[in-house]
């Protein structure tokens, strides 16, 4: 009997996979590698490398390694891309978790808790985002994790596979002492792009826009630490172990932080000035995107405890430090 970690080399499933460990459940991880890294896979879990695409493969491991939840982080999901090449998304995100689902039907396992965003919901009509707003994404990204949600919701019906599917709002954060981290080549999001001038590996951070409306003009997310979502996942686990009905979570720290904010506290958690430069806007990002994870809290029990924004750079900036190459180090 074993929890199946799909994506679990990547940066999210990599602390999931350590967290699951800690807690003495037995760990398989299937992982194609494009942009995983082995060395961020506990040793005590079984790393085997395929695809989730090929149904024959993902079929095998199901049956053979005794699987009896799946946890499903493996994706695409670099917004920008997902513009230019939509269809990589639609085959890698619909089409991969389409074949992910058939071989779980096929092999009886019914229980599955995956990872969805806060882009499902576009530019949001609210905020604190609540998971019964309106879900419009504005991106390909955004639309393909909908439609996973969506293909969930009828496998359920259709074959009993029950689901948690958690929109998970800024990931951030690294485990405890830096052991492992987030190390994504190209890099696109924020903090890590913020901690490479204090590193020597650029001169200065864009800032995308400073003439939103927001009190400094720029845009406001909600960071989330990664080891917090990691419990999320257990936490989701269990609920569905306990019977319980499928069902859709928000986890964010429910409190927005500008880019400025996120700039200067990276200064204090590095102990080092920041340069920066505004640049014009990205397109596509909203102005605010901030959430309500009332839902997690009251049904799953759940309760971030990495809630202070200088804290979460901390642990993302002792990763880099230590591994100035991610895990090519
Ligand atoms: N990082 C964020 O801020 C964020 C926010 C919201 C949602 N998410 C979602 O969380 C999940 C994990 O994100 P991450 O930042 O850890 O990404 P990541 O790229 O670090 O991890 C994804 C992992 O899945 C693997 N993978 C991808 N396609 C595969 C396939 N077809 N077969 C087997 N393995 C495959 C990759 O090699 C990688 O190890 C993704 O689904 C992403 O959409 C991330
Ligand atoms: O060099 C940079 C990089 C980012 N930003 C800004 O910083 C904010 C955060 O940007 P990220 O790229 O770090 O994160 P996003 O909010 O765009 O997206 C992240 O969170 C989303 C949900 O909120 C999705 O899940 C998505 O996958 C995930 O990357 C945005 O306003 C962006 O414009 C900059 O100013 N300069």
């Amino acid at each position: 009997m074993a929890v199946l970690v799909c994506g679990g080399a990547g940066y999210i499933g990599s602390h999931c996979v350590r967290e699951l460990i800690a807690r003495g459940e037995k760990v398989v991880v299937v992982d194609n590698l494009q942009t995983g890294h082995k060395a961020a896979v506990h040793n005590e879990a079984t790393l085997i490398v395929g695809d989730i695409r090929d149904y024959g493969f993902m079929l095998k491991v199901l049956k053979e390694q005794e699987i009896t939840e799946v946890i499903h982080f493996a994706a695409n999901s670099l917004v920008g891309e997902s513009m230019t090449d939509p269809l990589k998304y639609y085959d890698n995100n619909v089409y991969g978790t389409m074949v992910l689902l058939k071989a779980m039907t096929d092999a009886k396992v019914g229980r599955i808790v995956f990872s969805s965003t806060a882009a499902v919901y576009g530019e949001p009509k609210r905020v604190p985002i609540r998971e019964e707003d309106d879900t419009e994404p504005t991106n390909t990204y955004g639309e393909t994790k909908l439609a996973m949600e969506k293909m969930m919701k009828w496998t359920d019906k259709a074959y009993g596979v029950k689901f948690a599917a958690l929109r998970y709002f800024n990931v951030a954060g690294a485990a405890e002492k830096g052991v492992i981290g987030e190390d994504h080549s190209p890099e696109t999001h924020l903090i890590p792009l913020v901690l490479q001038v204090p590193l020597g590996k650029r001169d200065r951070i864009m800032v995308y826009g400073d003439d939103y409306p927001t009190e400094d003009g720029t845009c406001i997310r909600d960071y989330i630490h990664v080891d917090d979502l990691a419990d999320a996942h257990i936490r989701a686990v269990e609920y569905l172990r306990e019977g319980n009905d499928s069902n859709v979570f928000n986890l964010g720290n429910g409190k927005g932080f500008s880019v400025n904010e996120i700039i200067d506290a990276a200064e204090k958690a590095a102990g080092q000035s920041i340069r920066k430069e505004i640049a014009p806007r990205r397109a596509g990002d909203p102005a605010v995107l901030v959430a309500s994870s009332e839902k997690a809290k009251k049904v799953l029990g759940w309760e971030p405890k990495h809630t202070d924004i200088v804290g979460i750079i901390a642990s993302a900036w002792e990763f880099h430090r230590t591994h100035r190459n991610g895990f090519e180090n």
